[in-house]
């Protein structure tokens, strides 16, 4: 789309502190307008990226392209890109309008200007009654808005921000990130978000860095990620509960079952959801006998704990009648399109034929 977005592609970043290494060989890239988020558990370093992205830290190697233009050498200041914190650090003395337009301020921006950018994103992010108040009159989620709004006002065609959301109640997180999506969709505006919560990472992004200890695992639509995790990790990172990650000797499998790429069937790991899996689905393609461990309620479904022969715990989200009895043996079945297949050796899915 052409708009006020401008593309980011990051070509074999790499960073290290000494002689650690923190990031490498991290390629990924998103087209003007689009939302991107860096996932992954804490500590994988999408902070980190971030703080390349924007100049706050210098690169070991590889490119930054904003808008096709390497800028991984040249000053924060000089790259155009605004960012939104976890702490928003909204200046306490400040108004609400104040803190939105200090920005602009810095800038020199003339007042008739300044104005009409104020009520814009006023406007945008339902402040227009607020403005008036100081930061410690407002609640977490309106102290967020401002944040959001300071950024917005300023019009950079790149946004970056880090966990912006952590410091809100769930019903908030979930109110602002539709408010995040729908402005990078009205504004047109590119967003990089970070954060470790896999469910904001899925219904915000039109794509999605899953990052395992500096590198990346995965880079694809959230429905690629769920439909097809390209490895291991990825099965064990995306889904609530995760996929289970069951040994051979666990599953029945057909006997025309075979790995691709000569792999022996005792090379494998099978992956399955718990929302495939069928209690008493004995007949079906693939099936597995387990011990019932525990049963959780969730509401509108079961999620049944069991065990396997071989000591492996897996999940079944059962959501028929009938739940079974904790300590009874079950058969759960599935079909073979609900079959992910995995590499014991590299953990990399593999494909397979029956
Ligand atoms: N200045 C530094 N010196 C040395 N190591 C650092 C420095 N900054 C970060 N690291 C290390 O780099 C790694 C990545 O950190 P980073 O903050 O990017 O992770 P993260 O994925 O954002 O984690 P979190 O979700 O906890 O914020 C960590 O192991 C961290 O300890």
């Amino acid at each position: 789309m052409s708009g006020p977005g401008v593309s980011l592609e990051v070509v074999d970043l790499a960073k290290s502190w000494g002689a650690v290494d923190v990031l490498q060989d991290v390629n990924f890239g998103i087209e003007p307008g689009g939302f991107l988020t860096l996932l992954g558990p804490s500590g994988c370093g999408k902070s980190t990226i971030l703080r390349l992205v924007s100049g706050l830290d210098e690169v070991s190697g590889g490119q930054i392209l904003i808008g096709g233009k390497d800028v991984a050498r040249i000053p924060a200041a000089e790259r155009n890109i605004g960012m939104v914190f976890q702490n928003y650090a909204l200046f306490p003395h400040m108004t609400i309008a104040e803190n939105i337009t200090y920005g602009l301020n810095v800038r020199k921006v003339p007042k008739a200007e300044k104005e009409k950018a104020l009520a814009r994103v006023a406007e945008l992010m339902a402040l227009g009654k607020l403005l008036d108040r100081k930061p410690s009159q407002l609640s977490g989620g309106q102290q967020q808005r401002v944040a959001l709004a300071r950024v917005l006002v300023s019009d950079r065609p790149l946004v970056l921000m880090d966990e912006p959301l952590s410091n809100l109640d769930a019903k908030l997180r979930v109110e602002i990130r539709s408010e995040i999506r729908s402005l990078n969709k009205k504004l047109g505006i590119t967003v990089v978000y970070v954060t470790h919560d896999q469910s904001e990472a899925l219904s915000m992004s039109d794509r999605v860095v899953l990052m395992n200890a500096g590198n990346v695992s995965q880079v694809g639509t959230p429905q690629e990620l769920y439909d097809r995790p390209a490895n291991t990790f990825a099965a064990a990172f995306i889904g609530t509960p995760p996929m289970n990650l069951l040994s051979p000797e666990d599953v029945r499998a057909p006997a025309t079952f075979a790995p691709e790429g000569g792999m022996e069937a005792r090379d494998v790991i099978f992956g399955v959801r718990p929302e495939s899996l069928s209690l008493g689905r004995a007949g079906a393609e693939f099936s597995a006998t387990a011990r019932v461990e525990s049963l959780e309620y969730e509401g509108k479904v079961f999620l049944v704990h069991l065990i396997a022969p071989s000591g492996t715990r897996f999940i079944a989200a059962h959501s028929g009648d009938g739940a079974p009895e904790e300590g009874s043996e079950v058969t759960v079945g599935w079909s073979a399109s609900q079959t992910h297949l995995f590499s014991k050796t590299d953990g990399n899915r593999r494909d397979f034929t029956l």
